[in-house]
């Protein structure tokens, strides 16, 4: 079998082929470029202040400067964790709505998206029609990676018609500015000036952070829930906290798949010549799979988060100057997800295994996910396990 076609048969234990087979610290991936698979130089790339001395890739040119780029990243977060009792309220609706077989990512997708979705555009104050719109386009494509290309054609078409109605109620909002954000377009606003980040810009970012929010929290909620249905098999409850398995479904099946640098100078790294501008990347699974790192790491030990010293360098939303600004809440939210799919109720699941698709990073492949109710434990509903 070629590389290309064992890497699409199952790209992790691929790159951990590679890993293996490398006595340098490094690997070259299919398409050529270069991942750092040594867990120690991984985290010293990501601190290197030379790797880090501008602005950050993730939001490619739409911000001046770096500032502005964590005072956008911070403002949103802000947001966010405001909006945990919001996020709950429309959880607890969506679950109760849930049909009790139901396929797994699409619905998990779903599900996290009817709950950001009032704190990505406030309901009272963003005209229904661009609502629909932005709920539109993240179901044809522009959230969501879509598997085919004419379904990512059509995405263009919706993306292009979501960032013009987002542009004109960023216009409106400038004319008509509030002090607190109510959601994360008036967050992206309040940290933007007019002068520097025109409607446009800013409209982009919107977009931009839906999927930066939506996409890495469906990818790790469905992980969570296959994950530890595939290790507890029995009648009986988890016998692990819904946070714990959040931590554990992080580490053992990080969604982003690589975080790349930009190279700052010419150098060498594990023997390989590096210009600069040339890209090498760091692979958060490889790194939380590293043997000098974690003890028995290729095991779905939830209960390893309780134990202390059994965490190695954990990278699932970066390190260093650009690591995530959402980390803290992302795992509140997901926490969240998973005690409210729990409460009350056994789950289990048909069809999945433990390979990663590739899409807009490691998602699971699909699988049914059963939901049995189960008594409650304390006679009421306690909203925690
Ligand atoms: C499970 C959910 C999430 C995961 C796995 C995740 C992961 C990541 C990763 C890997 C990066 C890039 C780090 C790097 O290049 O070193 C990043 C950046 C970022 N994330 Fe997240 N993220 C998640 C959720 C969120 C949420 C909910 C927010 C909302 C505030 C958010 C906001 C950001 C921002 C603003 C950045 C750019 C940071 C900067 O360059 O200053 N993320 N995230």
């Amino acid at each position: 079998m070629g590389d290309k076609r064992r890497f699409r048969r199952d790209p992790l234990e691929y790159i951990d082929g590679l890993r293996r087979r490398s006595t340098t610290g490094i690997i070259q991936l299919p398409w050529g470029e270069y991942c750092v698979s040594d867990a120690d130089l991984a985290h010293r790339l990501l601190r290197d202040p030379e790797f880090h001395a501008g602005k950050s890739d993730f939001f490619g040119e739409l911000l001046p400067t770096r500032e502005a780029q964590v005072a956008v990243g911070h403002a949103v977060r802000d947001v966010l964790r405001a909006g945990v009792p919001q996020y709950q309220a429309e959880l607890a609706r969506a679950v109760t709505e849930m049909s009790s077989t139901s396929r797994w990512p699409e619905s998990g997708n779903r599900l996290v998206h009817r709950c950001v979705a009032g704190l990505l555009l406030h309901p009272v104050s963003t005209p229904a029609a661009t609502r629909r719109l932005a709920d539109q386009a993240a179901r044809r494509g522009v959230v969501f990676h879509a598997p085919r290309m004419w379904q990512r054609v059509r995405a263009e078409v919706w993306r292009a018609r979501l960032v013009a109605a987002l542009t004109e109620e960023v216009r409106q909002r400038r004319e008509h500015p509030v002090g607190q954000a109510r959601d994360v377009l008036d967050a992206v606003l309040g940290a933007c000036p007019p002068a520097e980040v025109s409607d446009r810009a800013v409209a982009e970012l919107h977009v931009m952070m839906h999927r930066a929010i939506v996409v890495p929290l469906s990818a790790s909620l469905a992980w969570s829930v296959l994950l530890a249905c595939l290790h507890h098999t029995a009648d009986s409850p988890w016998p692990w906290p819904a946070d714990q398995v959040v931590r554990e479904a992080l580490r053992h099946r990080p969604m982003p798949w690589m975080l790349a640098r930009g190279v700052p100078c010419p150098v060498e790294v594990g023997g390989v010549a590096f210009q600069a501008g040339d890209l090498l990347s760091v692979s958060p699974y490889l790194t939380h799979h590293d043997e000098q790192q974690w003890s028995d790491p290729d095991a779905f030990r939830p209960e390893r988060w309780q134990e202390p010293g059994d965490h190695g360098c954990f990278i699932t939303f970066g390190a260093g100057p650009f690591t995530c600004a959402g980390a803290a809440v992302a795992q509140t939210l997901l926490t969240e997800s998973l005690t409210a799919l729990t409460r009350d109720t056994r789950l289990s699941v048909t069809g999945g295994d433990t390979r990663a698709a590739m899409a807009e990073g490691n998602v699971p492949r699909p699988f049914t996910l059963c939901r049995t109710p189960m008594p409650s434990r304390t006679g009421h509903n306690t909203g925690r396990r």
